[in-house]
């Protein structure tokens, strides 16, 4: 079986292929392309529209919605009913007064469903798979997971953690900074000069010049993380016993660069992958197959080439579900 077709989604990796493709041909290239509606442009343009038309559309119904809220007496608006479009729509119309506009918003909520969409899903694939290759590793972020996340709910359920929850898994948090290290989402960052300069090095840049930043060399120098930097070694960032993560420097680590125009999703990110990873990994075993190649894909995104092709089995011995099934079935049908 394969997964159903979402033509929003196949339009976002038609948009982010243009990127690359824009940075590898003459401007006058790609601009000729797209006022003709040819080649790859030609398909940027659909893309474009059908992802704009998925977001005016979500926009369009947020409206309506509003509207209907400020004629009706009942607040609703409570913190477990948190709305980020909503917000989104409230605070834009707040703050831009009569000169408002909804392709402003549209713009807003696609940049960040670019910025936050592959970044951690690529992130989460190369975990999983790192995790699954390192099974020392594994332990500890169970062993981990079972001293903080029990204490609130009691039994291994999937069960979304609380923040203060998210904040003590200081182990998986290295571990994701580990794999971001070696496999940062983002490989490289293309910076251009708007004036002469001289970078830290002493290298000369001149005026308009494009410089490309590897972040993925970057995270396996041995000058910088020693000699062991091919380890993935979640201990790296852990101190004081495994109670708190050791502050390393943006220009060190920088898989969400540096800077005032440095990732501004990274807490998001952070809490989003703990999230999911703590619900996945304490319920489900994930063993990669055998033969199966993984390697990255040099593009924006540091894809694998060929996907993480996994085995999931359930982590609940089966007596636990026999009595899960027994307490849930009316007395008489349990056999
Ligand atoms: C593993 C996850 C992520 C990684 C590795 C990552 C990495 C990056 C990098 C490298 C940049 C470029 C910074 C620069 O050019 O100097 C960036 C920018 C940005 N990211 Fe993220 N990101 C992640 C997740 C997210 C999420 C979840 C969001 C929000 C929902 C987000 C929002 C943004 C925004 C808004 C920018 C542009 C900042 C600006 O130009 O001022 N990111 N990110």
């Amino acid at each position: 079986t394969s997964f159903p077709r979402v033509p929003c989604a196949e339009a976002f990796d038609v948009l982010e292929e243009a990127v690359v493709y824009r940075h590898c041909v003459p401007k006058w290239v790609w601009k000729l392309q797209r006022w003709l509606h040819v080649g790859w442009e030609g398909k940027t343009v659909k893309a474009e529209e059908c992802l704009n038309g998925f977001v005016e559309e979500r926009i369009r119904v947020k409206m309506v919605e509003k509207r209907a809220k400020e004629s009706s007496t009942v607040n609703d608006d409570d913190d477990d009913n948190y709305d980020f479009l909503m917000k989104l729509i409230v605070e834009t119309e707040r703050l831009m007064g009569d000169c408002y506009s909804s392709k402003f918003v549209r713009d807003i909520v696609v940049s960040s469903m670019v910025a936050g969409r592959d970044t951690i899903a690529v992130a989460l694939s190369w975990f999983f798979w790192l995790v699954a290759t390192n099974p020392g590793v594994e332990d500890k972020i169970l062993e981990e997971l079972d001293r903080v996340v029990i204490t609130q709910t009691g039994e291994k359920e999937v069960i979304f953690s609380s923040i203060e929850e998210l904040n003590k898994m200081v182990y998986l948090h290295g571990a994701i900074s580990e794999t971001l290290r070696l496999y940062p989402s983002v490989p490289y960052e293309p910076k251009q000069s708007l004036k002469d300069d001289v970078l830290p090095s002493g290298h000369i840049v001149g005026r308009n010049t494009r410089v490309l930043v590897s972040i993925y060399s970057m995270g396996r120098m041995e000058d910088v993380w020693g000699k062991d930097w091919m380890e993935f070694r979640p201990e790296r960032w852990v101190a004081n016993k495994k109670i708190n993560i050791i502050h390393v420097p943006s220009y060190k680590f920088a898989a969400f660069m540096a800077g005032p125009r440095s990732c501004s999703g990274r807490k998001i990110a952070y809490t989003q992958m703990k999230t999911i990873i703590s619900c996945v990994l304490r319920k489900y075993k994930i063993d990669v197959v055998g033969d199966h190649p993984v390697v990255p894909l040099p593009s924006i995104m540091m894809f694998m080439r060929h996907g993480l092709k996994v085995r999931i089995s359930s982590r609940t011995p089966v007596s636990t579900i026999i009595n899960v099934v027994n307490s849930i079935l009316p007395v008489d049908s349990v056999e």
